[in-house]
């Protein structure tokens, strides 16, 4: 069985609210799923927005896809016009690609009310259309339009759509789920009805779901099941409202329980890469929690299921997530117990498998500084400084702290300036520093770095990458405390450590030190 692999992120995907594609970046984008292996890349509307028609246009010489054919996307001719006076009928042709994909209307309501015409006009539209284009020399698909809620209100006339479609030469009839409204169950007595309605193979047929009942994907599979060979989605199921089927979850779902051959060898596991990429050019943050692809997608936070990973990572994962470009991350919180710690550590290069008094008091201050509003989640450098301060050897501190002192300082023109006094002990010697800064946490790093950098000259390159402060409800009775994380970035890496303080500045303090430490003492051999 050969399968179809139908992207249409640049065309459905580009609907989403937010996204607004340069010709340049759909070139990329198209680059980044030929890579993927997809067999189909629906372009854009030609004729409809000049960007499209640019695309299109660029495509014959920029573009050299290895993988996939580019496809253009229109409608049928207009209602009582000719299909050669037909001008997007026109600009399709124009656009020169091997494939059109038709946008046809199958709901009988959409043709008498949307339309404003008759049945028999909207079977000639795309017969006309469907007939014209393949007389061109153009492989043809149509997305019957609102094809399951047509179905259900009015089989026969619906039915009548795609036959006309598939007899006038198209290729596909894409059975649509345009309001996204249908269920899985209600896609199987769809897509069978009309099979044994129509006597067609679902070699002929194919799916495009939107999501707005959150089952897209699980629509899609349900189609594919059902025996339909050709599946329309979208790169992190971009689209119109919420969006369409995710492409990564309908591959990763196809390919890997149901052992379906969609995509040529050895691609699956460009799929996280595909997806950053492709988010990154969208200019959407990628979701962490994606199926398959998130960042999140194998993250373990329960000391349980770390337990089973330590004996086999299969045991609490469903599939193996480099076969599909990811890996498996352990997360230290305070859900951890000692298998979370143990592994979260061998993850940083830290053995504790064979210290077993270390990892129970690791294990034990991780929860005790947990509850207290630590959060190790996203500081690997604190944890990791706190393992090996319970390791042989320990952490070395880069100096001691005699004292700090910060102040801010509103003067009588409106400017607000923070001064930070260090008192410290660098190897060996005292040394006293005084900063400016634009805050007192500002001030404060920048009298650290004063202080040290004869000793430290590293220092130099550190840069303050991101700053975060969160404030934590009070339980039981304490007061609200004050969460830092702060990240670090030097020399091509960047680690995140963590303070907790009522205070923010002393919260602050201590992310900064650990920053610093981590950075500056070198892994005892
Ligand atoms: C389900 C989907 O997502 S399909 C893809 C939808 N994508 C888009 O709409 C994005 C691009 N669209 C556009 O740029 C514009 O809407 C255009 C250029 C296509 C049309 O613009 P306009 O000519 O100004 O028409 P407008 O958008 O107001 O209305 C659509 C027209 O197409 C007609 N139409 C809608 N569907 C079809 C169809 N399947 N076959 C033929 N005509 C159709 C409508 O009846 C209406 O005709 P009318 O102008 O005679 O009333
Ligand atoms: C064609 C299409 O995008 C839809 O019906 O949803």
């Amino acid at each position: 069985m050969t399968y179809q692999v139908f992207d249409t992120t640049l065309r459905d995907g580009a609907q989403r609210e937010g996204i607004s594609y340069s010709v340049v970046d759909k070139l990329a984008v198209a680059r980044l799923l030929d890579e993927l292996g997809v067999g189909f890349i629906e372009g854009g509307w030609p004729g409809a927005m000049p960007k499209d028609t640019e695309f299109f246009e660029r495509a014959r010489s920029e573009l050299d896809l290895k993988h996939a054919v580019l496809v253009a996307f229109g409608s049928t001719r207009k209602a009582g016009v000719a299909v050669r006076e037909d001008k997007q009928i026109q600009a399709l042709l124009d656009a020169q690609t091997p494939v059109l994909c038709l946008v046809a209307k199958s709901d009988i309501r959409h043709v008498t009310r949307a339309l404003r015409t008759t049945a028999e006009e909207n079977l000639a539209m795309v017969r006309d259309s469907v007939e014209y284009l393949v007389s061109q020399g153009r492989r043809v698909f149509v997305d019957c339009e609102h094809f399951f809620d047509g179905y259900r209100f009015d089989s026969a006339y619906t039915a009548s759509v795609v036959r006309t479609a598939l007899d006038a030469g198209a290729e596909r009839v894409v059975m649509c789920d345009t309001n996204g409204g249908m269920l899985p169950s209600q896609i199987t007595a769809a897509v069978t009805g009309l099979m044994s309605e129509l006597g067609v193979d679902g070699d002929r047929l194919g799916i495009h779901c939107q999501n707005d009942t959150s089952c897209a994907v699980a629509n899609t599979v349900a189609a594919v099941e059902a025996g339909v060979t050709h599946f329309q989605c979208t790169a992190n199921g971009y689209g119109e409202r919420p969006g369409n089927a995710d492409l990564f979850a309908v591959l990763g779902n196809l390919q890997l329980k149901l052992g379906l051959p969609v995509l040529p060898e050895g691609c699956l596991e460009k799929m996280v890469r595909v997806s950053h990429a492709i988010a990154e050019i969208a200019n959407i943050a990628p979701d962490t929690h994606q199926a398959y692809v998130g960042a999140a997608a194998f993250a373990h936070k329960a000391g349980l299921h770390a337990s089973a990973i330590k004996v086999d990572p299969l045991l609490y994962n469903h599939v193996e997530p480099s076969v599909v470009g990811n890996d498996m991350r352990i997360l230290v919180t305070e859900m951890a117990g000692r298998a979370s710690i143990e592994l979260k550590s061998r993850e940083l290069g830290l053995d504790l498998a064979g210290h077993p008094e270390a990892l129970a008091r690791v294990t034990e201050q991780v929860k005790d500084l947990e509850a207290h509003g630590w959060s190790f989640e996203a500081a690997d450098a604190s944890f990791e400084l706190l393992v090996r301060s319970q390791l042989a050897g320990g952490v070395t501190r880069p100096f001691t702290l005699e004292s700090y002192r910060a102040t801010v300082e509103h003067r009588e023109d409106g400017s607000v300036i923070s001064e930070a006094t260090v008192k410290v002990r660098v190897r060996g010697e005292r040394v006293i520093a005084t900063a400016e800064g634009n805050g007192p946490v500002n001030a404060l790093d920048e009298a650290l770095r004063v202080a040290l950098r004869r000793h430290y000259p590293a220092l130099a390159d550190f840069e303050l990458a991101d700053y975060k402060v969160r404030i934590l409800e009070g339980t039981h009775g304490t007061q609200a405390v004050t969460r830092v994380l702060v990240e670090t970035a030097a020399a091509g890496r960047d680690w995140t450590t963590v303070g907790v303080h009522e205070n923010v500045v002393e919260a602050s303090w201590h992310a900064l030190v650990d920053a610093l430490t981590y950075g500056l003492v070198p892994v005892p051999a």
